[in-house]
């Protein structure tokens, strides 16, 4: 009989701190702010013959890379159906609703996300970590994300 275990990491050092705005409709969005997003995660998988499924530490050094990767950037979605993103010398140009916002480039991130809310973070973060985990017999794999306290949104894999 094949044990399955649950690791769940969930370390307060797993966090990005991101500048977005939320979109709501065609014509109603957030004013620019910003959160320190927590991140933590639920792996599902087979016991090994040694009393684990897998050192936990590789998968903290995982999370904290993924989280790294969005830390201190304006996140702007890029697959938004409402805003159009293009670009102009260092800037992003960002039109939504008749505004136009810049922002430059170097601090900006353009994900393949339709909205800049904790949902799209966590399905974006669980395909980084996915990627990260390459030939590991896992079962399932879920990843949280909250913008604060009490608020956040999960996204799950199963193999
Ligand atoms: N389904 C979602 N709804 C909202 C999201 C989201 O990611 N998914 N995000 C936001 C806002 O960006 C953000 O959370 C601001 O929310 P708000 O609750 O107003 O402020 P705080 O985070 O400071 O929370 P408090 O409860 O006021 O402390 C909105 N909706």
């Amino acid at each position: 009989m094949t044990r399955i275990t649950t690791l769940h990491i969930d370390k307060e050092s797993h966090k990005f701190s991101a500048a977005h705005y939320t979109i709501f409709s065609a014509t109603e969005r957030e004013r620019l702010h910003g959160h320190n997003y927590s991140v933590s995660a639920r792996i599902v998988a087979p016991m090994g013959d040694n009393g684990f499924a897998a050192d936990y530490n590789v998968y903290k050094r995982r999370i904290a890379k993924v989280c790294e990767a969005l830390d201190e950037y304006m996140v702007l979605a890029g697959d938004s159906l409402y805003q159009e993103i293009s670009e102009e010398g260092d800037n992003y140009r960002v039109r939504f609703n008749g505004e136009e916002m810049r922002f430059l480039k170097s601090d900006t991130l353009v994900l393949p996300l339709r909205n800049a809310t904790v949902e799209e973070f966590s399905h974006y973060l669980l395909q980084q970590l996915l990627a990260e985990c390459e030939g590991d017999s896992l079962a399932e794999l879920e990843v949280w994300v909250a913008s604060g306290p009490g608020q956040k949104a999960s996204a799950l894999w199963r193999g």
